[in-house]
């Protein structure tokens, strides 16, 4: 039938499969791991693109593209950062039926395939700052289990690249573009994320400070990281001789950041604000935010109805909203109805006998139900008004849930607990690796160890003598845990 098989709270893997299928986003593939993005799902990522595209065109970043193939020579270039990865690098060996002298890499990442020109193209100082930035796909063979949007073989991303003469501008710059990805998760997905940094085993290796974007999906009790925004020190300019001369004639290494965004968000989106009756879309990234549905009676003027639903869809549209009649005759305004929600259309327009004898329309909203008749003489302030609420109802109900499943923790026994209860465990931490260590080793387990999150950048008041979770040393900062993606 029209509905789906799995309830969000029931089984939410098979839940999640079916909305992203049932809702037009995803169409599974052939090969393990990889997916068709339909349009459904490529108009949010495009709408999101337009508002980053546009925030790092202010802050001077360029756009560019690099190749997808990777020399193997230059991969394995950054030992450190490279060796704990080396499993997810797919090769090309072959091209027709000849073997390739040398197997040649698809870029997981592009650092190791940008750097080396970084390094010819930056000379003095007035090559500085370089900020370029590719929208590209990436590929990672990772094996464990595949999710559409959230661990796939293959994603859509963007990747920022910058590079400046100083430690300062490249810390200032991390943090702006930290605020982007909260822009994107908070203001366009609706939903609530944490500022915070990477422990030292969560960083990039290959980076000197990992700063991201957490976000919590209650429903698995899992953290997912949202967006990173990593500051790189110099560690691959010594790499990579990405050096120039300074002001004062002298030979200096670059200051360089590394930062990106993934299809990713578009699972989070799903998986936080999808109900039982399928997707549920965030007005702002919504590509259909009104569909106008014709409910004809017997036959009291069905045309007048079919017209009024065509004038209604031209107004919203000359307003800028983004709307569309489903005329089909073939099916019926139930069905229109149930199709529509499993799309996650945020409002739904009915027009029958009675609205038009009486020229208004009936709005549903489709984040909580709610039924309103509106005059259309006030149409698109009423329609504007109501898609700024479903907006803001979405981020408030996503808050209120994730508020709801953070546990603040003192001891050990408190953090087992809270774990076991799917709970976003906010603990004092000694700031240890061996500790951070433990603590995954402790909880290893069928469901998946527990790991550090972030240590947030907003810091509770640490009382003096407060002791670690987890080693009962000296705690240091209060730090985020959980289970994750
Ligand atoms: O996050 C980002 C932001 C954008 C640019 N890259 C950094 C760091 C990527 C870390 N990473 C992640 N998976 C990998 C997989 C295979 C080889 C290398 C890597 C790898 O370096």
């Amino acid at each position: 039938g029209l509905g789906l098989s799995f309830t969000k709270d029931e089984n939410f893997g098979e839940w999640y499969s079916e909305v992203v299928v049932n809702s037009e986003m995803i169409e599974y593939y052939d090969i393990s791991g990889c997916y068709i993005l339909r349009p459904w799902a490529m108009s949010i990522w495009e709408i999101m693109q337009i508002f980053f595209d546009a925030e790092i065109k202010k802050m001077k970043v360029k756009n560019c593209y690099f190749p997808v193939f990777v020399s193997p020579g230059v991969l394995q270039k950054e030992k450190d950062h490279i060796e704990g990865f080396a499993p997810e690098v797919a090769w090309v060996t072959k091209s027709g039926e000849s073997d390739l002298e040398v197997p040649i890499a698809i870029r997981p990442t592009s650092e190791t395939v940008m750097y080396p020109y970084y390094s010819k193209w930056i000379r003095g100082h007035r090559d500085l700052p370089l900020k370029l930035n590719q929208w590209c796909n990436v590929v990672r063979w990772e094996f464990s289990n595949p999710t559409p949007f959230i661990r796939s073989r293959e994603f859509l991303w963007q990747e920022g690249h910058t590079a400046f003469a100083t430690k300062e501008e490249a810390d200032t710059e991390v943090l702006q573009i930290l605020e982007l990805y909260r822009r994107i998760y908070e203001e366009f997905l609706a939903i609530p994320v944490t500022k915070g940094r990477k422990s030292e085993l969560e960083k990039f290796a290959g980076g000197l400070y990992t700063t991201s974007v957490e976000a919590f999906i209650p429903n698995t009790g899992r953290g997912i990281q949202g967006a990173t925004s990593h500051c790189l020190g110099q560690n691959f300019a010594k790499m990579f001789e990405i050096n120039y001369e300074n002001d004062k004639g002298e030979k200096a290494m670059v200051w360089q950041n590394s930062w990106a965004y993934s299809t990713r968000t578009i699972g989070v989106m799903v998986m936080v604000h999808g109900d039982n009756k399928g997707l549920v879309l965030p007005p702002k990234v919504a590509a259909l935010q009104v569909i106008v549905i014709p409910v004809p009676y017997k036959d009291a003027n069905t045309q007048g109805i079919f017209d009024a639903c065509a004038a209604t869809v031209e107004t919203l549209s000359d307003a800028g909203i983004r709307a569309e009649a489903d005329l089909r005759e073939n099916y019926s305004p139930g069905w229109k109805y149930s199709n529509w929600e499993m799309k996650g259309v945020p409002l739904r327009i009915e027009i029958g006998p009675r609205d038009l004898a009486n020229n208004q329309v009936r709005v549903v909203r489709r984040d909580n139900g709610d039924k309103t008749d509106i005059s259309r003489v006030f149409l698109v302030e009423q329609v504007k008004g109501m898609l700024d609420k479903v907006q803001q109802n979405l981020f408030d109900v996503a808050k209120q849930k994730r508020d709801a499943c953070i546990e603040v923790v003192k001891t050990w026994d408190e953090f087992a607990k809270a774990l076991g209860q799917k709970k976003l465990i906010l603990a004092p931490w000694c700031d240890e690796e061996e500790v951070e260590k433990d603590v995954k080793a402790r909880t290893k387990g069928e469901m998946g160890a527990a790991k550090s999150l972030c240590t947030p950048f907003e810091q509770p008041e640490l009382p003096e003598g407060t002791k670690c979770f987890a080693s009962g040393k000296p705690a240091k900062k209060w730090t985020y845990w959980g289970r994750s993606y």
